[in-house]
């Protein structure tokens, strides 16, 4: 079952819908990013991107330095909106059981489009829209209450530097997102203990994040993201950040806690160890454009092109 879809999504970085659908022309003419940029001034950030990533797997995207990777997973929590294309979000999907679905946590004040769309000659594109869960919503028709509501129900983010708040003790930190939840400061503070344990740091609640070391911080960074308990996890280079060794613990965590909580994680990593070691399936930009969605397996045995096969030969 799909929890994500993007369908068409093309972003065009400061441009009106004039200047973007010049971009956008020549794009579909193949002309590629750095020549559409040569030619009108404008960055083409994302280009008709169709991508169905399944509830409960962990869906890495690689590329290198501006293919497109942060571009693409700040449309997931809408920090940027499209120039074109729509964006599917099964929110009824429970992230324990992402098999089940349960119609009270539905965002109030969406638009829901369960009608299949066009007909389209592109396979990728018709086996996407047929796999479209029908209680799927675009959140971009998404209302500023119900736009907050997606946000703090549905997709919680893990940044490459960590976001804490430096004045905040660890624990006020953990339990930040759960402030707009109806509940007492002791019980946000029991669960914000709860997820400081089970990342590994159960003594440290009254420390500050500077008193920390870079991995012990992006724990608190996860243990903030779970604590809300939101299906959707966004990982925006988190541990990109960390010594190799550190990195390959939190990765080594990160697998763990997935095996329990079967969140629907979308992974951003320029690192093609990372990905194959933590990705069930991995995404490749280039330029934009996403080039092969598959398992490393698929990948490996089957690149569609050199920029992927060049990728995975890359692999140590
Ligand atoms: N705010 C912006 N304004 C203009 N262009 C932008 C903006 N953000 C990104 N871009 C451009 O969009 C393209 C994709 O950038 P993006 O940051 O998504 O790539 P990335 O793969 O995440 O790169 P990196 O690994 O370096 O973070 C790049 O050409 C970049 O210059």
């Amino acid at each position: 079952m799909n929890h994500i879809q993007l369908e068409n999504i093309s972003k065009i970085y400061n441009a009106n819908r004039t200047q973007a659908q010049r971009a956008l022309a020549l794009l579909a003419e193949g002309m590629d990013s750095i020549e559409v940029k040569e030619q009108t001034g404008y960055s083409v950030g994302l280009y008709d991107i169709n991508l169905a990533i399944k509830a409960g797997e962990l869906h890495c995207i690689m590329g290198l330095s501006g293919s497109g990777k942060s571009t693409l997973i700040r449309h997931i929590n809408r920090l940027i909106d499209p120039t074109d294309g729509k964006i599917w979000v099964d929110t009824t999907i429970n992230a324990k059981n992402p098999a089940h679905t349960d119609s009270t946590v539905r965002v109030k004040g969406a638009t829901t489009d369960s009608q299949p769309t066009a007909p389209t000659p592109d396979p990728h594109k018709a086996m996407a829209e047929n796999e479209k869960s029908a209680s799927a919503i675009n959140i971009l028709a998404l209302n500023d209450k119900a736009l907050q509501q997606y946000r703090q129900q549905s997709v919680s983010m893990v940044f490459q530097h960590f976001g804490l708040v430096p004045h905040m003790t660890v624990i006020q930190n953990v339990a930040y997102g759960l402030r707009v939840r109806q509940m007492s400061v002791s019980e946000r503070h029991e669960i914000a203990r709860h997820w400081l344990n089970e990342v590994g740091l159960p003594n440290l609640e009254h420390s500050y994040p500077d008193e920390l070391s870079g991995g012990m911080q992006q724990r608190v960074g996860l243990a903030r993201a779970l604590a809300t308990d939101n299906p959707i996890l966004l990982m925006d280079e988190a541990f990109s950040a960390l010594d190799p060794l550190i990195r390959a613990q939190l990765q080594d965590q990160l697998l763990e806690l997935q095996e329990r909580l079967n969140k629907t994680i979308v992974f951003i990593t320029h690192d093609i160890d990372e990905a194959v070691k933590v990705g069930q399936r991995i995404s490749i930009l280039n330029g934009g454009r996403l080039v092969q969605t598959g398992t490393p397996n698929e990948l490996r045995h089957h690149p569609a092109d050199d920029y992927v096969a060049q990728f995975m030969c890359a692999k140590s």
